[in-house]
């Protein structure tokens, strides 16, 4: 019986923007906690680089220690929040190796370890929860994983990136340059500890492949996503999109079709009356099509310190229910082999950006190559950049955007890089997938 009541011992790997909101959480909700469960639960020690640095009202300094493998070794639940790939994949391991259930918010080490995660946990009977990798605080795991586990997911599309939603949003709505609203997201606590992840487009491709995986019950790797971030992405074409009445966002998009499963991430121009404009600031959204259920929309706080944690504590309060109960929840099972499709079956209509000479014959040349490589241009537009010059061509310079049709990926790339050769067009082009 009192092995029955003995309190759920937890252990938090990692106490900084995540693993301390964690802590706060699991503190300031204890004894409510422990009746949603049917037994208390503890904190039995918080491992972090730097115990004197942490400082926290919430945080019992006795609790805190650097040897991390400690707190690993004396956890019923094990809740991993140092992120990477390298020691979380230890720890993690040798939680489950242990007997512990694992918590994590880890997307990077799903991405690339999934498989090995899931058989381990499988393995050794226990349970490993990551509601807080893909979204935040959005339910969009459990629901891939459990509640749509009766229907067939078609494919998703979503904006699952806060720091790089904050920084396209903030240089829509008031102008900031891109460095700037990059150092408020980091400010806000949205980035991750490398931002290059974020904003080269990798945190979202994590969730693209856990996401893919999860919707398709095949394993798609971070390996297996094209990935592309927004740090081309010039004040520029967020004045053309506002032009036209559209925004710029960092997609991620999943889908299942005759070639295989895709799972892609990439800047997109979407309409302002499209839902996903409305996705504002660290807000995420994620829009599932499913074959029976038809469609579903979750939208929430996507990054952030205590955002996260209602997600990790979420996870761990079905852990621990689990162990009160004497049971495990579902496993991950990657029972289908789908091939990963090629690029060359992607397509899209595109908005393609060349700084060009402003002579005349140059927009004839540019259309001509187009029109041999079969791609038909929608619109164009063209405006003068008196500020910007050429070395060694002493006219002006014009900024000419042009917009296709549907085409497909492969051609679109190589007819923009056969353009670039032409000696009337500078700089670097900018392309831009337009949604529908
Ligand atoms: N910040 C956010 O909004 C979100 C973060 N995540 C994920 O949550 C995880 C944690 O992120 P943050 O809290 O933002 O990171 P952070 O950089 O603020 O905190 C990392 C913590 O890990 C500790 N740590 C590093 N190496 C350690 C080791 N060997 N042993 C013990 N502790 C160690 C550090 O001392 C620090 O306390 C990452 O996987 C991240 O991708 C997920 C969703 C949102
Ligand atoms: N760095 C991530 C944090 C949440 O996953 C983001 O900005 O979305
Ligand atoms: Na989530």
């Amino acid at each position: 019986m009192a092995e029955q009541n003995a309190p759920i011992r937890v252990g938090l790997l990692g106490a900084g923007t995540v693993g301390s909101q964690t802590a706060r959480l699991l503190v300031e909700q204890k004894d409510e906690l422990a009746q949603r469960i049917g037994r208390p639960i503890e904190l039995s020690g918080i491992a972090c680089l730097d115990p004197e640095e942490v400082d926290f009202p919430w945080i019992d300094r006795s609790l805190l220690t650097s040897d991390t493998m400690s707190v690993v070794k004396n956890a019923d639940i094990v809740v991993e929040l140092i992120g990477g790939t390298g020691v979380a994949r230890t720890f993690v391991l040798e939680a489950m190796n242990n007997g512990a259930s694992v918590v994590t918010a880890n997307k990077a080490l799903l991405a690339k370890y999934g498989p090995e995660l899931y058989k381990t946990a499988e393995d050794n009977n226990v349970d490993i929860y990551f509601e807080a990798a893909v979204g935040g605080a959005i339910p969009i795991v459990r629901p891939l994983r459990e509640s749509l586990v009766g229907d067939q997911v078609k494919d998703m599309l979503g904006i699952v990136n806060g720091t790089t939603n904050y920084i396209l949003d903030e240089m829509t709505t008031k102008g900031l340059d891109f460095d700037v609203a990059l150092k408020e997201a980091q400010a806000k606590g949205y980035a991750e500890a490398d931002p290059t992840g974020d904003i080269e487009g990798y945190d979202a491709a994590n969730k693209a492949a856990i996401m893919a995986t999860l919707g398709f019950h095949t394993n798609v790797g971070i390996d297996d996503v094209t990935v592309e971030g927004i740090t081309h992405i010039t004040a520029d074409d967020i004045a053309a999109a506002t032009a036209e009445g559209k925004v710029v966002k960092l997609l991620a998009v999943v889908g299942k079709d005759e070639h295989g499963v895709s799972a892609r991430v990439y800047p997109a121009l979407i309409r302002n009356e499209h839902p996903l404009a409305s996705v504002r600031g660290s807000f995420n959204a994620v829009f599932v099509r499913a074959e029976y259920a038809d469609d579903l929309m979750f939208y929430g706080r996507g990054a952030g310190g205590a955002p996260t944690a209602s997600a990790v504590v979420g996870d761990i309060v079905t852990v621990a229910r689990h162990i009160a109960a004497g049971c495990t929840g579902p496993a991950i099972r990657m029972y289908n082999d789908y091939p990963i499709a090629p690029l060359s079956t992607s397509k899209a209509a595109f908005a393609v950006r060349f700084l060009i000479h402003d002579n005349p014959g140059v927009l004839a040349k540019i259309s001509t190559i187009f029109a041999k490589n079969g791609v038909s241009i929608n619109g164009v537009n063209q405006d003068l950049k008196p500020t910007l010059k050429d070395p060694g061509y002493d006219g002006e310079i014009q900024q000419l955007r042009l917009v296709t049709h549907m085409t497909d990926e492969m051609t679109l790339r190589a007819t923009v890089a056969e353009v670039c050769e032409l000696d009337c067009v500078t700089g670097d082009p900018s392309i831009i997938r337009v949604l529908d």
